[in-house]
């Protein structure tokens, strides 16, 4: 499908929803860069904010154009920056070797709640600094999140009773009081004190956390798992060089676009090739296809660790690129070093199944066997 989309020429209009898509790389990338003529604030899902009702309260981030997503987004960047992923590294190393040591007592084993959802869900909370109590409300909170981000179908309506309880959830564990003082949480809150945002804004930005930084990981390590189990000489090369994970998991997120789909709004009529999309629609960006657009990569359907798949747009691109993009990054490498040093093959041992959801590639369950090295 998505060759159709890119083959159809540079835009296509959707009519059922009344959207301009976007699938090849050039155009999808120049989408995400052009800030201003390509809007956040109006809403990144199907939904035009100044038309309906958010859902929740809209994003700081990812929600807010310049200049009210500057403050928000420094913030961040320094909250989630290299000294505090330094401090998290040999902790999450070793919870990484504990989890993978424990798993390996087992013959086989589905890898999507025993490792790929359970290592993010071991390490995340914590660094955040939310409450042990509750956390079960993390996955089907992000999980409506981004079902909300697509039109109002049967994903979104089978979400939609939980809502008050998942947002109420969410939003008590923002408040500095639920928070410890070592966190992420606690970070955010501290950049209040020095007037970098407003008490107001800190909640929100500690929600955008919670609500972008688990189902994301939990189904790009899925993705990254699924690759290698399916291409086992692309394993053995890892555990020849365990130095290769990170970029084993960037290349993973190229090849699967764990974030398929998201949308940004015309701020004025947009001249693309010989299209104009008028003031005010919205522009489908299909990151998926652009992430495999021949036009860009070589090769574009195969995983493959000796490209470099540096320029992909799964983490997105522009003033909005993945804020959490390098704890993504660290959760991948400490997961996948732990396994590349213990497991000789990854091996399918069984049908795999997919998680519907309107803006993720997600996986249900992918049985395994691994082998010990
Ligand atoms: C494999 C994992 C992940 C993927 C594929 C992913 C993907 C993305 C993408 C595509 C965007 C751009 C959205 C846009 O342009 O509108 C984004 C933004 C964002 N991500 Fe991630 N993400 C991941 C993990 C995380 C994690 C772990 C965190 C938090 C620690 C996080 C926090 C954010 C935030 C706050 C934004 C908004 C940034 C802004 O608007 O300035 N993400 N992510
Ligand atoms: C791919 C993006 C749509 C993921 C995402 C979701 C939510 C937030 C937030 O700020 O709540 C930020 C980023």
């Amino acid at each position: 499908m998505h060759e159709l989309l890119r083959e159809a020429g540079p835009v296509v209009h959707l009519s059922r929803y009344d959207v301009f898509a976007l699938a090849r790389y050039e155009e999808v990338r120049e989408a995400l860069v052009d800030w201003q003529q390509f809007e956040s604030g109006a809403g990144v899902g199907l939904s035009n904010f100044r038309k309906e009702e958010p859902w929740r309260p809209p994003s700081l981030l990812l929600e807010a154009d310049p200049p009210l997503h500057d403050a928000p987004r420094r913030v961040l960047t320094k909250v989630l920056g290299p000294r505090a992923l330094h401090r998290l590294r040999e902790g999450w190393a070793a919870d990484a070797e504990e989890l993978v040591d424990a798993v390996l007592e087992q013959a086989e084993f589905d890898a999507v709640p025993v490792l790929t959802e359970a290592f993010p869900l071991r390490v995340f909370p914590d660094a955040v600094g939310i409450g042990k109590e509750g956390r079960e409300h993390l996955l089907p909170y992000g999980n409506h999140a981004f079902n909300a981000f697509g039109p109002h179908n049967d994903l979104v309506a089978a979400g939609a009773p939980r809502v008050p309880e998942l947002g109420a959830w969410v939003g008590a564990q923002c408040a500095r009081e639920a928070l410890t003082d070592d966190g992420f949480g606690a970070a955010i809150w501290a950049m209040a004190d020095r007037g970098e945002i407003t008490e107001a804004q800190a909640p929100l930005i500690v929600r955008s956390l919670l609500t972008a930084g688990v189902d994301t990981t939990v189904h790009g390590l899925s993705a990254v798992l699924y690759a290698f189990a399916t291409h086992p000489g692309e394993w053995q090369r890892l555990r020849e060089q365990p130095g290769l994970a990170r970029v084993a998991f960037d290349e993973a997120v190229r090849w699967e676009s764990p974030v398929q789909t998201f949308f940004r709004t015309a701020t004025t009529d947009v001249r693309i090739g010989n299209a104009v999309i008028p003031d005010g629609h919205k522009i489908l960006m299909f990151l998926a296809a652009a992430n495999r657009d021949p036009r860009r990569w070589a090769d574009p359907d195969r995983f493959d660790l000796t490209r470099d798949p540096s320029g992909h747009v799964g983490f997105g691109f522009g003033i909005h690129q993945c804020a959490g993009q390098h704890v993504a990054r660290l959760e991948a490498e400490a997961l996948l070093t732990a396994l590349a040093r213990r497991v000789e093959r990854i091996e399918l041992t069984g049908p795999t199944k997919r998680h519907h959801n309107n803006t993720l590639r997600a996986w249900e369950s992918i049985p395994v066997r691994l082998v010990p090295a």
